[in-house]
């Protein structure tokens, strides 16, 4: 089994969170792409969906999904998207595709957040993958210097703008043992927009594609 193939197994299975006739929201990315597509092939009706970036929101559309503004659905029931790592305790490191602020504003306003990801994202502690920051493109620097002092290494996204407007800081060297307290930390940097780290609100399931078939985790 490839690793896109075991994307789509784990898409595959989050259709079994999704209750027809429902508004629901959509993460971004190519796990998220195939969630997106399958729902399509299975002709699942929605209401409407809340999309966490244009990508996404341009895919729903060309299958024929309405999309709705956050402001306009009050709370979500459920939030499927992917995840760069995941540790066992579902805290999540994301926006290796750019997306975290809209995902995380979702994220925060669903009530159950089921991530989907190959079996390679499981980590015993997050870090190996770059921690995304999308930051206001003057604190560029000063963001820059603040996760240094955090113990990171801070690397700007070249050629890259955030479909907010913004710049992402991707920062290596980070074990992080303790992501609620650094997810904090990180916020308090002015000039930080959001942090990569899912630990406030961490995913409620994980769906892992594996060569066996799909395995949920819960914390
Ligand atoms: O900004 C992008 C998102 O956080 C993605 O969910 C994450 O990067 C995982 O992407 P993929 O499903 O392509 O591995």
């Amino acid at each position: 089994m490839t690793q896109d193939e075991m994307k789509r197994a784990a898409a595959e299975a989050a259709l079994a969170y999704v209750e027809e006739k429902t508004v629901i929201g959509v993460g971004t990315g190519s796990t998220a792409n195939h969630f997106i597509d399958l729902l399509a092939e299975k002709r699942i009706p929605l209401e409407g969906t809340v999309a966490s970036s244009v990508a996404t929101a341009e895919r729903l559309k060309g299958h024929g999904y309405k999309i709705l503004e956050l402001n306009q659905t009050g709370p979500l029931s459920l939030y499927v998207d992917g995840a760069d790592e995941s540790d066992p305790r579902l805290n999540l490191i994301k926006g290796g595709g750019g997306a975290l602020t809209r995902e995380k504003i979702v994220a925060a306003a669903s009530d159950k957040f089921v991530c989907i990801a190959d079996e390679s994202k499981l980590v015993d502690v997050l870090g190996d993958f770059p921690l995304p920051i999308e930051v206001i493109p003057m604190a560029q620097s000063y963001v820059a210097r603040e996760m240094v002092k955090l113990g990171g290494n801070p690397s700007l996204r070249l050629d890259y703008i955030t479909d907010n407007g913004n710049i992402i800081l991707d920062v290596s060297g980070l074990h992080i043992v303790d992501p609620v307290t650094l997810e904090r930390e990180i916020n308090q940097i002015t000039g930080v927009v959001t942090v990569g780290l899912f630990a406030a609100r961490p995913a409620d399931v994980l769906i892992l594609g594996a060569p066996g078939g799909a395995q949920v985790v819960t914390a």
